[in-house]
């Protein structure tokens, strides 16, 4: 069992509210992924986990008991943090056997245990090097091989990848989903990476300043952001936001277009909304009859794809395009709209009116 369940944690510093009320539930197994940007209470959360702080209030219960006042140690929690923290004058499988020497194992449970990790992290040939023989990546896999070679209740991992370069990174994803299918534990992960998010979570939790907006898989998160501020965060480019107004079977923009008004668009006339396009919903190609003139404002490629530019009255629509796309700034264009996959937001609470019929 390994489930990690909180509830209603605040905590603040001095005047900085890190935590206001965060509540999250983490099934057995689970790779469970809190996101959000600096500063927003993924790093106390995780703390608070693992009882390195005291809270003002809330609790932890862990495999459905009351933790809260346990010592770390009590906890059974194993962290992995972004700096890899190894002992520089030990071999590498001193370093992974380290928390098994601390709790007496025998050396030959040791050798098994460090043999199975280091053959999981693809590290075996690395066993009798030391740290500073290891390349970044090699001693990120070596800390992460010493955390898993005991079978704690869950892991807690604050963003253990960003010390790493991109390919690493993209490498190490995949290498961690593997680990965790075959460990069959739960993973706690933090970071600000919503495509480490988005590529390895079951369930993903969104969180901004000490608040969670929304917890669900990366598919529900991504489709259906509860509102403006996941939409703007998940997606990379980001979601282009347009205001605009409902009027009858119309879609009227601040900006003076109009679009027909999709059928799941049930808000009210004449409340102010915000229609979130995503850039791969928007096409510079004439497709359908929902479309939106503008004048192309950049084109940013990016080798697979370019990222167009569209500027509509005093907005900039970003636009998913082949890679092969050419034009002048200034030049006048069409945006195709695909309405079946927009979303639309209330501009003064910024919550999500995309209902379930969309
Ligand atoms: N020991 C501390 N003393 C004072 N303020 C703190 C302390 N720890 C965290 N904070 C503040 O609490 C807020 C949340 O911090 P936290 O480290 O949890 O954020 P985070 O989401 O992990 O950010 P990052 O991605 O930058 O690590 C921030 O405003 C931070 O400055």
């Amino acid at each position: 069992m390994g489930t990690v369940a909180v509830q209603g944690l605040c905590k603040s510093f001095g005047k900085v509210q890190a935590l206001d009320g965060v509540t999250l539930d983490v099934p057995d197994g689970a790779f469970f992924v809190v996101l959000g940007p600096s500063g927003a209470g993924k790093t106390t959360t995780l703390r608070a986990i693992a009882g390195l702080d005291k809270l003002d209030s809330g609790s932890v219960h862990l495999d459905g008991k009351d933790a809260t006042g346990d010592a770390p140690a009590a906890r059974d929690l194993a962290m992995v943090f972004q700096n890899y923290a190894l002992y520089p004058r030990h071999t590498v499988f001193e370093n992974i056997a380290s928390p098994l020497r601390a709790r007496r194992c025998s050396s030959r449970e040791i050798a098994a245990a460090v043999e199975r990790m280091s053959r999981l992290l693809h590290i075996e040939r690395l066993l009798q090097r030391r740290p500073a023989q290891l390349s970044g990546g090699e001693m990120q896999r070596v800390a992460l091989a010493r955390a898993l070679v005991r079978s704690p209740r869950a892991f807690l991992m604050d963003e253990p990848l960003t010390n790493l370069d991109l390919k690493l990174r993209v490498e190490m994803r995949t290498e961690l989903t593997r680990i965790h299918r075959s460990l069959g534990a739960t993973f706690v992960y933090v970071t600000n990476d919503q495509v480490e998010a988005l590529s390895m979570a079951d369930q993903v939790a969104v969180l901004r300043e000490g608040k969670v907006q929304q917890v669900g898989t990366p598919t529900e998160v991504y489709e259906r952001p509860a509102n403006r501020w996941v939409a703007g965060f998940v997606g990379s480019p980001p979601i282009s936001l347009l205001a605009c107004r409902a009027e009858g079977d119309r879609l009227v923009g601040a900006a003076g277009w109009t679009l027909p008004r999709p059928r799941w668009a049930t808000a009210q006339d004449g409340r102010a909304l915000l229609l979130g396009l995503r850039a791969e919903d928007l096409s510079v190609e004439q497709r359908g009859d929902a479309s939106l003139a503008g004048e192309l404002y950049g084109l940013e490629p990016l080798g697979d794809r370019t990222v167009v530019d569209v500027r509509v009255g005093t907005e900039i629509l970003k636009v998913k395009a082949r890679p092969t796309v050419v034009g002048t700034p200034g030049e006048r264009l069409r945006v195709t709209v695909d309405l079946d996959r927009a979303h639309l937001f209330d501009a003064d609470t910024g919550l999500s009116l995309s209902g379930a019929g969309r």
